[in-house]
């Protein structure tokens, strides 16, 4: 039996077309408005470059515009803390990224967090991501919510089930297991200090790879019809969870590429439809 292939490039590829309808009926609405998503990109990391081009791509297929700001490596917490002051201030900006990581002399905490919330459409902030947890209205963190609304498009059961996530980083581990939780899955958060890790995985219905590590996560730990989810992307294209023979084994798998990247790209957009949607419609 072959597995489900949980097809990201082809669902986001669907909601951008559902997507540029909403942004051409908001345009006609109100005069030529569309909704703006600001970019800041700090420093000059290759990969950070990539992502942010790709998302100023995405916002240009739906009709949407981008607003991107470069600022150099040598940028300092308060100066970035002042641009995302001047981004939330701006009236015409409905949304705000920070491109993750960024430089190590900046707290990228405090500036996450200067995002006020009706910006937050990548779910980075600890307010955001505490009133998801509770359950209250937030936009969720861009990669766990493309994930969930991939699960959700491909009618995958969670309630009751079992989800191992692996890895407890602020914008995909920890917000991750917070929405498993939410959709009354059981789960169980993995990360570098577990004892028996495979144990752990052996028993799991779902796993959710997030630990940044190429095919950290071996195949064999994973049991004959689980849902195998891999939030990983390493040179190569291969992700955090050794995929190999689980396509035969497996119920279903997000592919690498093409699975998780391009709904977390997707859900940003999402979410910047929503908020533009909201003040200007
Ligand atoms: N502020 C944020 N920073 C980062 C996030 C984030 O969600 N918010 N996530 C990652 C990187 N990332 C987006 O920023 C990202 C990574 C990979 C992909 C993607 O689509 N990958 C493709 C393959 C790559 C390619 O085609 O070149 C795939 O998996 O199919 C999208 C977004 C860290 N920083």
């Amino acid at each position: 039996m072959s597995a489900l292939v949980l097809d990201g490039k082809a669902l986001a590829k669907k909601t951008e077309e559902e997507l540029s309808a909403r942004v051409a009926i908001l345009k006609e609405k109100s005069g030529g408005q569309t909704p703006i998503l600001a970019t800041i990109l700090v420093g000059d990391d290759p990969a950070s470059a990539t992502y942010v081009k790709m998302k100023g791509n995405a916002c240009r297929r739906v009709g949407m515009d981008s607003l991107q700001v470069e600022l150099p490596s040598s940028t300092t917490t308060e100066q970035l803390l002042a641009k995302i002051d001047e981004l939330n201030s701006n009236p015409n900006v409905h949304g705000i990224l920070l491109q993750h990581p960024v430089p190590a002399q900046i707290d990228e905490r405090a500036c996450f967090d200067a995002i006020s919330l009706e910006k937050d459409v990548d779910g980075v902030t600890c307010l955001g991501f505490g009133r998801m947890a509770m359950g209250e209205e937030a936009y969720g963190c861009a990669t766990p919510k493309g994930i969930m609304r991939l699960l959700e498009a491909y009618d995958i059961a969670l309630e009751g089930k079992h989800a191992v996530v692996v890895g407890r980083s602020p914008i995909l581990g920890k917000p991750m297991a917070a929405m498993l939780l939410n959709a009354n899955a059981t789960v169980t958060i993995c990360h570098s200090r577990t004892q028996d890790l495979a144990e752990h995985i052996r028993r799991a219905d779902i796993v959710v790879g997030a630990v940044g590590k190429p095919e950290f996560i071996k195949a064999e730990w994973i049991k004959d019809g689980a849902v195998v989810v891999d939030a990983g992307y390493h040179p190569g294209g291969v992700g955090d969870i050794e995929l190999g023979p689980l396509s035969e084994r497996a119920a279903a798998y997000t592919p690498v590429p093409g699975g998780v990247g391009p709904m977390t790209i997707n859900t940003l957009i999402y979410q910047s439809v929503d908020s533009g949607e909201r003040k200007i419609g």
